[in-house]
């Protein structure tokens, strides 16, 4: 098949999706275009596709399931029978439904879904789960599954006749909410707005960057990575009892699963 371009979608709050997307899509013989909706937009990108591109999805799991913020996006997403394949990135818990409702989202947007991996990370709330993953085994993987596909790319005439199979159960598992909304320690803050800037949900006021709005929070941390005055923060109580929690439930010890 002749192939145009690579399209990388993408939601990563702390970077890590976007490392394991980066290193499939070093591995996959096309010119890439980058759409990183992990930057809070008012107006959304169009994102149409032909039936020649190939477009990489890339997400964090939240509660076993696709983030609601990047699937905000989804209402300008538009393909042609135009071949994807799916990353998930989960802190070493589960993965759970999410990869099943990725896949059922770009299919019924147009996309034919040929290759998925669920990876294993560092965990962006409790760092110590997962601690420096995607290591340097973890990239040779990731790699791996980015050869996979570009062999799968070459050698296909269509993709009519694939069918790949995903972990998870439909209907999903309910949204929980996450009880981590980072605040501001008002005496390292410059109010440079750089939190507020690129706050994903748009939660963090960008006249006075100090103040949250909670019910917009999706506890991201993308405001505690990206403070360069380290002014954002979790506090130690809440820090500590998710960490009691995540330790019983997580392995740092997982590994990838990759579905051909
Ligand atoms: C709000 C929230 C919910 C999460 N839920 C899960 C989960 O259900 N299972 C899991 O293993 N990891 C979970 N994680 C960990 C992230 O999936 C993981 O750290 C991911 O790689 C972060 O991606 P990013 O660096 O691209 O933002 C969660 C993290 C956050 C912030």
């Amino acid at each position: 098949m002749k192939m145009n371009e690579l399209g990388l979608v993408y939601f990563s709050p702390t970077g890590t999706t976007r490392k394991v997307i980066m290193e499939t899509a070093r591995n996959i013989d096309l010119k890439s275009v980058s759409y990183d909706l992990s930057i809070h937009k008012e107006k959304k990108p169009n994102l149409h596709f032909k039936c020649n591109d190939f477009v990489l999805f890339g997400i964090p799991v939240y509660g076993g399931r696709v983030p609601a913020t990047f699937l905000e996006y989804f209402e300008t997403l538009k393909g042609d029978n135009t071949p994807a394949a799916l990353i998930a990135t989960y802190g070493c818990r589960e993965y759970e439904d999410a990869l099943l409702e990725l896949k059922n989202e770009v299919e019924s947007r147009g996309f034919k879904v040929i290759g998925a991996g669920a990876f294993p990370v560092q965990h962006s709330i409790v760092r110590q789960i997962g601690m420096s993953r995607p290591n340097k085994a973890d990239l040779k993987v990731i790699a791996d599954f980015g050869i996979q596909l570009n062999r799968k790319l070459r050698n296909a005439v269509d993709f009519n006749n694939v069918d790949i199979q995903v972990p998870g159960n439909n209907p999903y598992k309910k949204y929980g909410t996450i009880p981590l909304v980072p605040k501001t320690d008002v005496n390292l803050c410059i109010e440079c707005k750089a939190c507020a800037k690129s706050c994903p949900s748009g939660a963090i006021s960008m006249e006075n960057p100090k103040k949250t709005d909670k019910k917009k929070c999706i506890s991201c941390m993308k405001c505690v990575y990206s403070c360069r005055k380290k002014a954002r923060y979790v506090s130690n109580m809440k820090l500590n009892i998710a960490q009691k929690k995540l330790t019983k439930v997580c392995k740092s010890d997982k590994t990838a699963e990759i579905f051909m």
